[in-house]
């Protein structure tokens, strides 16, 4: 069977900080390995998105400025992205983007920058500091460990529904208080991990794949086909 994932970048023109773009190159090596044929468009200011014809959202990090930019015109696709992320739809999103998912960013100026609300997380600003360096987590239900570089004001609290990608072992993570890093709800990856993070974390982007193979082709077992078993890391 061929199996295909349309990725949409979303805001990728804008929200690319430390190379972001990278975790569509790793997703579409992996998908490669796997036989799948994966293609991907950015979907940005002024561009509607429709919830029907991406199985993968990318959603990269950002500068204040271009936050300001993106909280605007994100309010005109919050219907469309809730309900892909309702739907189960698969989303890996970094540091601003992870943000504005949530209910609000306050800038380092102090500007509040509304998100989407679609997950239940928000960000408050630090008073003139930044997490800067590397951070590294675990799992807490894989087991695995995952690592990356985060440089950000913004402290983020998690809400209902969301668990975290990690617990923090090294480095501050969503807030450098509670020892959580990022967030997971429902097919949803956040992170304030750059790097970019499937490159350095590639189970992570297997999770990914595999979650919107899942969910695109119902009927075909995913999970017990041999030629998507893609063992090698890199
Ligand atoms: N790297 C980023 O995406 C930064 C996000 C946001 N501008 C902050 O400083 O917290």
């Amino acid at each position: 069977m061929a199996y295909t994932l349309n990725v949409c970048h979303l805001y990728g023109d804008l929200m690319n900080t430390y190379g972001d773009l990278g975790n569509i190159l790793v997703l579409n090596y992996l998908a490669e390995k796997m036989g799948v044929e994966l293609t991907s468009e950015v979907i940005s200011l002024d561009q509607a998105f429709d919830p029907d014809k991406y199985d993968i959202i990318v959603f990269g990090g950002g500068q204040d400025f271009e936050q300001s930019i993106v909280s605007k015109d994100i309010q005109t696709k919050k219907a469309g992205l809730t309900d892909f992320i309702e739907d189960n739809g698969s989303v890996v999103a970094i540091c601003g983007g992870y943000q504005l998912l949530g209910h609000y960013y306050i800038g380092a100026n102090g500007e509040k920058l509304l998100g989407i609300g679609a997950l239940d997380h928000y960000t408050d600003k630090q008073k003139d500091h930044r997490f800067i360096g590397n951070v590294v987590i675990e799992n807490e239900e894989t087991g695995e460990q995952y690592h990356g570089f985060e440089n950000h004001q913004g402290i983020t609290f998690l809400g209902k529904g969301e668990r975290p990608l990690g617990k923090v072992l090294e480095g501050h993570g969503n807030n450098g208080q509670d020892k959580t890093e990022g967030a997971i709800y429902k097919n949803v990856y956040c992170t304030y991990f750059h790097g970019p993070i499937l490159a350095r974390n590639n189970q992570i982007a297997k999770h990914v794949l595999i979650n919107a193979l899942k969910r695109k082709y119902p009927d075909a077992d995913i999970s017990k086909q041999e030629q998507l078993k893609v063992t090698e890391t890199f």
